[in-house]
């Protein structure tokens, strides 16, 4: 498997990264959040811009990045805009959302940058195409908020993001019973059995899912998100904990 090697974090090696989402509205709330993420150690933090109250400006949004990148040093910054379709906060056109990646892609501010499956098909490519010259990896993600698809659709979607260059494929799923957590769980490992070739990120949400947010280093998920000052989807849980777990995981290995 090829790890991807950002700053000093190794993704698809030892536990688990964990990665902490901001969720700020605003610059001072933002700003006050990283204060409190960075005394937890985040291996990677996430600024979920679409909880952002001026998303739709482009040049407060490179002023934030800035901030960020000052206030985060080492620590790699993921830029996520999460779209409303895919249980995201705000609503914008595919057109706004390719220039709002774009810009975040080339402010050379960021490591790291989500982008869904499920984008228009020119936009998804350009900016593929733009994260790679500009040397910012690529999470291509897919979120299911209602139920988890069966066990050949996640690998087949997992898969395409392959297909189509992203450096890290990740899908979260919502279970209604058990046998759905089995189903992602299952379809992490097949992708680590066969198709292993770069690391993958799988979750299954809310407080059934919790095993997946812990157990990667056993099923194949190669990093989690946990809970700074604010959860970004269900079923997350806080940092400390977070971390012990995967110590104690780790250590069995
Ligand atoms: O895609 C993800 C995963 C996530 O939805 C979760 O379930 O932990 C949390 C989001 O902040 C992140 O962008």
């Amino acid at each position: 498997m090829n790890r991807i090697q950002i700053k000093n974090i190794k993704i698809g090696e030892g536990p688990p990264k964990v990665i902490v989402p901001l969720m700020g509205k605003n610059e001072i709330e933002l700003m006050e959040e990283v204060k409190e993420v960075i005394i937890l150690k985040p291996d990677i933090v996430e600024w979920r811009a679409d909880v952002f109250d001026s998303v739709e400006n482009l040049e407060v949004i490179k002023g934030i990045l800035s901030l960020l990148r000052e206030q985060l040093s080492e620590i790699p910054i993921l830029f996520t805009f999460r779209s409303h379709r895919e249980g995201g906060n705000k609503q914008v056109t595919d057109l706004y959302y390719h220039e709002l990646l774009s810009t975040a892609i080339q402010s050379n501010l960021i490591d790291l940058i989500d982008i869904e499956l499920f984008s228009q098909e020119e936009n998804l490519k350009d900016l593929m195409q733009k994260a790679k010259d500009n040397n910012v990896y690529v999470i291509m993600s897919n979120h299911d908020f209602e139920k988890t698809p069966a066990k050949d659709e996640i690998i087949k979607r997992l898969r395409s993001m392959q297909d189509l260059g992203a450096d890290i494929p990740k899908i979260a799923v919502m279970p209604t019973n058990i046998s759905d957590v089995l189903t992602l769980l299952e379809a992490t490992d097949i992708m680590r059995s066969n198709y292993a070739d770069r690391p993958i990120i799988t979750m299954a949400m809310g407080s059934l899912g919790v095993i997946s947010r812990i157990g990667g280093e056993v099923f194949g998920s190669a990093a989690t998100f946990g809970i700074g000052k604010q959860a970004s989807a269900p079923g997350q849980i806080a940092v400390d904990d977070l971390r012990d777990v995967l110590n104690i995981i780790h250590k069995a290995q």
